[in-house]
Formats: structure tokens, C-alpha cells, sequence
């Protein structure tokens, strides 16, 4: 039986559309030969579009992009618009429309690949970073703004509705993983209204997860932990802004921010889940074919691995694993790189 997946496709800004044109390149490689086809919608959504119209995400955008089953984002940003009108406008919005709640980020070293870590043991965890509230909500606003007077205010949005679903989501996946771990990461002794919600869920939901050890790090001790021990992570659980800071951290240390890939899912499937690099839109390489578009690939992994698709997941990760554990430094393009990972997952054709 021939299957359609419908893919939403936002290249968006930067190196977003270099390292997309490689993750694309590599999901119809995987994918040549089977009885799934892609088809694609490419969504014009950006600093271009931006400029063009003063749209940022209309609601016949966000219609539109509903009735796919999956979405591809590059990244958001660029430095012709003002800071923050495209990432809350856009990137933003979608994940808070399409109720993005459980951010997921795997940081995992592959074999062969230089890291800063002086004792780099095995680094292999999930990040699940809540998506959908926290400080990133927009429920702010200042006053008195540009004198010497000026307040201004983000406030935390966290509900136990918003707290709960997204723990219960961690715990689901520490207990499916073999060391069974999970690990809080906030500041309650400071942000003591949140941080006690946060500590209260997780106490109450670990109750009916007896076999998944838990632990707690305050989020300035657990930046320390990622660089001097690693190994103690296995699925960390925190909020929207702590989880942003320390992902890219996370990346860091497991070979860079071009090898760090997300997915913002919504676990009940009611609209699309939507799979990105964990990087931003790099204005400083973009346009220069530098970029590494890994990260997108393993982006793409995750996206098959979701829509149910588990051996094509599984070959593009390997084709990933194999790549890196090649690499010696030498430069290569962005589509050099795209080419090589293409290469590797493609279907062996049988004898
Ligand atoms: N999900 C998204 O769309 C995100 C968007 N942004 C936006 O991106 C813009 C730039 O933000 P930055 O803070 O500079 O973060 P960034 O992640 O774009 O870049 C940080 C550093 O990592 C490098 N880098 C990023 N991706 C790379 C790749 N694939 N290969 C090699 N090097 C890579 C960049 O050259 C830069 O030195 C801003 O407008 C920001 O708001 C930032 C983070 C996430
Ligand atoms: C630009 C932000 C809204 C997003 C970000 O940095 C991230 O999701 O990692
Ligand atoms: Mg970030």
C-alpha cells in the first residue's frame, strides 16, 4: 500500500533554506524506491517575506499549514528585522498555535567526534524542554521605555496543566530508556513559585514511575554538570527558556551546534509536529555554503522516527554516525556534506 506524507516545508531565514535543500536532499534519498511519497508545500514565511508584506505568519498561513502532516523548519531571524518580530511572530507562533509542548532534544556524541570536554565519557541524553510557556510566552510589556525610569517586565507563564503534560511526557520516555533517569533542571530556590510547581509535579508523577530514578539540578549547577559530567544526565526536564540555554550547551559539548537536532511535537497528534535544527539563522556564515546542515539531517531522522517510519529513521541516523566517524576536519560544503549523508542512507537495492 503506497503512503503520502504531506510535508510542510519552512526553509525560512539565513542558513536556513543551504541546510533545508540537504535535509530534503537526503528524505527523498531515503525514501526513493518505497511506496512512501513526499509531497511537498514550501511555505515563503521570513525576513523576505517580512519585508515584502509586514506579514509574519497570517491565519491562512497557519491553516495552511495544518493540513500537513509534518513540517520542516530551517531557521527564523535575521538581522534587517527588528530583534524578536520574526522569532515571536513566526517561529514562535507556531509552536505555540500547533501546541508544541514537548521540545525534544537529543544530545547524544557520536563516536570519532572532537569535543571540549576534558573527560568526555558517554554523552547521551534527551532534553525535554517545555514548549509552549515559561518566560517565552510574551506576557510582558514596559513602560516609561527609553528614559531613565524604564521598567520592564517577561513574566514566567507556568500552569500545572502546561507543568504536568510535559512531565508526564519525561517520565514516559526515561522509563523507556534503559537507565531509567530523570532529572529536573529549574531554580526553585530563587524562582520559588515556578520552580515549586515544577518540583511538586515532578514528585507527584514520579509516584506512579517507581522504576525511573529522580534527581534535581539547579540550572546554573546542572551547566556545570554538562561540562564536568555528563554521563549523569539521561532525560532532563525543564522549562522554555532554561531548556533553550542549556540545549545549545548541550550541543557544545556533543560535537557543535551543527550537529544538535529538535522536534517540537505535540504528543497527541492533533496538528502537525514540527522538526528543526537546534541552531538559529547563522547570519554570520549564511550564503557562504559553510553551514553544516547535519543537524538538520538528524532533524529529518526524528521526523521519519515520528511519522512511524523507523528504518528509514534508523538508516539516516547511521548515515549520520558513519559521516562523522569519517571526519577529519577537512572543510567541506554545506551540500558536500548533504551529498555524502544522501549517499550513505541510501536504500541498499537487493541482490
Ligand atoms: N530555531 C530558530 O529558528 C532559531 C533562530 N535564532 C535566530 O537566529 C539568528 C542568529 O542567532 P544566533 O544567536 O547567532 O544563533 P545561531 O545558532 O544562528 O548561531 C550561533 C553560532 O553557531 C554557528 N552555527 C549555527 N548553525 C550552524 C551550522 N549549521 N553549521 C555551522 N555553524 C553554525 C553560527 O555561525 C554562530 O557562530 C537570530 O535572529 C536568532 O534570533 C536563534 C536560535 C534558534
Ligand atoms: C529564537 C528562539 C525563539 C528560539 C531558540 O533559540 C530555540 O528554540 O532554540
Ligand atoms: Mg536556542
Amino acid at each position: 500500500m503506497t503512503r503520502t506524507i504531506r510535508l510542510a516545508v519552512v526553509a525560512g531565514d539565513g542558513i536556513g533554506p543551504e541546510v533545508v535543500a540537504e535535509g530534503l536532499k537526503v528524505l527523498d534519498t531515503v525514501l526513493a524506491g518505497s511506496d512512501v511519497t513526499v509531497e511537498r508545500t514550501e511555505f515563503d514565511l521570513g525576513a523576505q517575506r517580512w519585508h515584502r508584506t509586514g506579514e509574519t505568519l497570517t491565519d491562512e498561513d497557519l491553516a495552511a499549514i495544518r493540513e500537513h502532516d509534518a513540517i520542516l523548519l530551517g531557521a527564523i531571524g535575521d538581522p534587517s528585522v527588528p530583534s524578536g518580530v520574526l522569532e515571536r511572530g513566526l517561529l514562535l507562533k507556531l509552536r505555540f498555535a500547533l501546541d508544541h509542548y514537548v521540545n525534544l532534544r537529543p544530545a547524544r556524541l557520536y563516536p570519532g567526534v572532537p569535543t571540549p570536554l576534558a573527560t568526555p565519557g558517554d554523552v547521551d541524553f534527551v532534553v525535554v524542554r517545555e514548549g509552549t510557556e515559561g518566560p517565552y510566552v510574551g506576557n510582558g510589556g514596559a513602560i516609561r521605555v527609553g528614559t531613565p525610569h524604564e521598567v520592564a517586565n517577561e513574566v514566567s507563564v507556568n500552569t500545572a496543566f502546561g507543568v504536568e503534560r510535559v512531565v508526564r511526557d519525561a517520565f514516559a520516555r526515561a522509563q523507556a530508556r534503559p537507565r531509567k533517569k530523570l532529572t529536573l533542571v529549574h531554580k526553585h530556590n530563587v524562582l520559588v513559585h515556578a520552580g515549586h510547581l515544577w518540583r511538586r509535579t515532578v514528585e507527584a508523577v514520579g509516584a506512579e514511575y517507581p522504576d525511573v530514578t529522580v534527581d534535581y539540578a539547579h540550572v546554573d549547577a546542572a551547566t556545570i554538570y554538562l561540562v564536568t559530567d555528563p554521563t549523569r544526565f539521561d532525560v532532563i526536564v525543564t522549562d522554555n527558556l532554561f531548556g533553550d540555554i542549556i540545549t545549545d550547551l548541550a550541543a557544545a559539548i556533543s560535537g557543535g551546534i551543527g550537529l544538535a537536532a529538535s522536534g517540537n511535537i505535540n504528543p497527541e497528534r492533533t496538528t502537525p509536529s514540527m522538526f528543526e535544527p537546534v541552531h538559529g539563522s547563522a547570519p554570520d556564515i549564511a550564503g557562504q555554503g559553510k553551514a553544516d546542515p547535519t543537524a538538520t539531517v538528524l532533524s529529518v531522522a526524528l521526523l521519519l522516527e515520528h511519522l512511524g517510519l523507523t528504518d528509514e529513521a534508523r538508516r539516516v541516523s547511521d548515515a549520520v554516525a558513519a559521516d562523522i566517524a569519517e571526519r577529519d576536519g577537512t572543510p567541506r560544503s554545506t551540500s558536500a556534506v548533504g551529498d555524502a549523508l544522501a549517499a550513505r542512507a541510501a536504500a541498499r537495492v537487493p541482490a
